[in-house]
């Protein structure tokens, strides 16, 4: 079995992908400090604990498994800690990718897979995405992503790391058959707040904003199902096993969903009322991010499959039923 680096294994997507890369017959490693992860979401392959700061740890861990390929998910990634800290998201973000970087090109491990997000986009005014968009993030995380995005290229033209670029939108869902799922503590993404607030484990969801502009005030985002991000993950690592070269791509569905919509959705598929209270903005936050995916479609042939709301939705609740990685 091929070994493939995948950093930010025990994390929410890193898990999803370790699962995927296991049938698709390569042997996922996963890397990573669980600052945010848990060990006992590395269940496809082995667990190598280090942090990506730490030049000597990733120096052993690339000369143990020679992989062949890296997939570089470990980062932190919470928009409101970003505003309040961007020191932490520059140091382990973007010092962390550097490190990873240099051990990679050292250990003549050339082909890489990075995991970068529509938060480098910033406000758009409603255009539909796509990776020829222009790149202005509004707070510290977005900012950190796109200095990787850079940093790849840099290192393309130097040392020939071959790289594919992905700009996620917003994952949501979990493997449909519950080994693994979001389980991030605290919890800031939608969807399991949304059923957190149907189960009763938190009194209300906070609606972040109501008077944005958009068909009813709240803020509108582009919702992939997290089974058909990582599937691209593995046609963007046979891209560049079949040598086609550095490409950015966009992952989303087109469709965007405001708030109260995802809530009316996880009403219809839960059956409950989803208790809310509005609240204010939240700090870094764009008004509307959707992406085309017409690149990802046409070149690396994917298809999104799961993505529809009430599945991911679906999805998100069967594994929520079994109180994550904390039971
Ligand atoms: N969840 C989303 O909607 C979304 C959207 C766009 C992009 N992304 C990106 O996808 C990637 C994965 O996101 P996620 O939601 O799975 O996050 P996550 O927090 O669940 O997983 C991140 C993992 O990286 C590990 N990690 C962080 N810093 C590390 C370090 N310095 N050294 C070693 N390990 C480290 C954590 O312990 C964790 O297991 C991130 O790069 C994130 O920016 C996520
Ligand atoms: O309790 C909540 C949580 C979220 N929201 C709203 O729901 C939408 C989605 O919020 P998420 O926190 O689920 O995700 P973000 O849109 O903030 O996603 C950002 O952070 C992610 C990583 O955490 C990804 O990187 C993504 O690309 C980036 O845009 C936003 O309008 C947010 O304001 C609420 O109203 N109430």
């Amino acid at each position: 079995m091929t070994p493939i680096l995948v950093t930010g294994g025990a994390g929410y997507i890193g898990s999803h992908a370790c699962k995927v890369l296991a049938r698709e017959g390569y042997l996922p490693v996963t890397f990573d400090s669980l600052v945010t992860g848990w060990s006992q979401a590395v269940k496809f392959g082995p667990l190598e604990q280090g942090d990506l700061t730490d030049r000597a740890r990733l120096d052993e861990v690339f000369a143990r498994w020679k992989p062949a390929a890296v997939m570089h998910f470990a980062a932190l990634s919470q928009v409101g800690e970003a505003m309040a800290q961007p020191g932490r998201y520059w140091r382990n973000n973007v010092q962390g990718s550097l490190t990873l970087i240099e051990a990679a090109v050292a250990a003549g491990c050339k082909d890489f897979v990075f995991s970068s997000t529509c938060a480098t986009y910033g406000d758009q005014d409603g255009v539909l995405l796509d990776e020829d968009t222009p790149q202005a993030p509004l707070n510290a995380y977005g900012a950190s992503k796109r200095a990787i995005e850079d940093m790849l290229r840099d290192f393309a033209a130097s040392d020939g790391l071959n790289h594919v670029i992905f700009r996620y939108f917003n994952v949501a869902g979990a493997d449909p058959e519950a080994e693994v799922g979001e389980f991030h503590q605290p919890e800031t993404h939608l969807i399991p707040l949304v059923l957190d607030a149907v189960a009763g484990r938190r009194a209300a969801l906070t609606v972040h904003g109501t008077d944005y502009p958009t068909r009813d005030g709240t803020a509108l985002r582009d919702y992939v199902h997290v089974m058909d991000l990582v599937e691209a993950h593995v046609a963007g690592l046979r891209w560049l096993q079949d040598g086609k070269g550095s490409r950015v791509f966009c992952l989303g569905t087109g469709t965007g969903f405001t708030v109260r919509e995802v809530i009316a959705a996880a009403e219809a598929v839960t059956g409950k009322v989803v208790p809310i209270t509005d609240g204010p903005r939240r700090a870094g936050d764009a008004v509307a991010l959707v992406s085309g995916s017409a690149r990802a479609k046409a070149e690396l042939g994917w298809q999104p499959k799961r993505s529809t709301m009430a599945q991911m939705i679906e999805d998100a609740a069967r594994w929520h039923r079994g109180n994550g990685y904390g039971a």
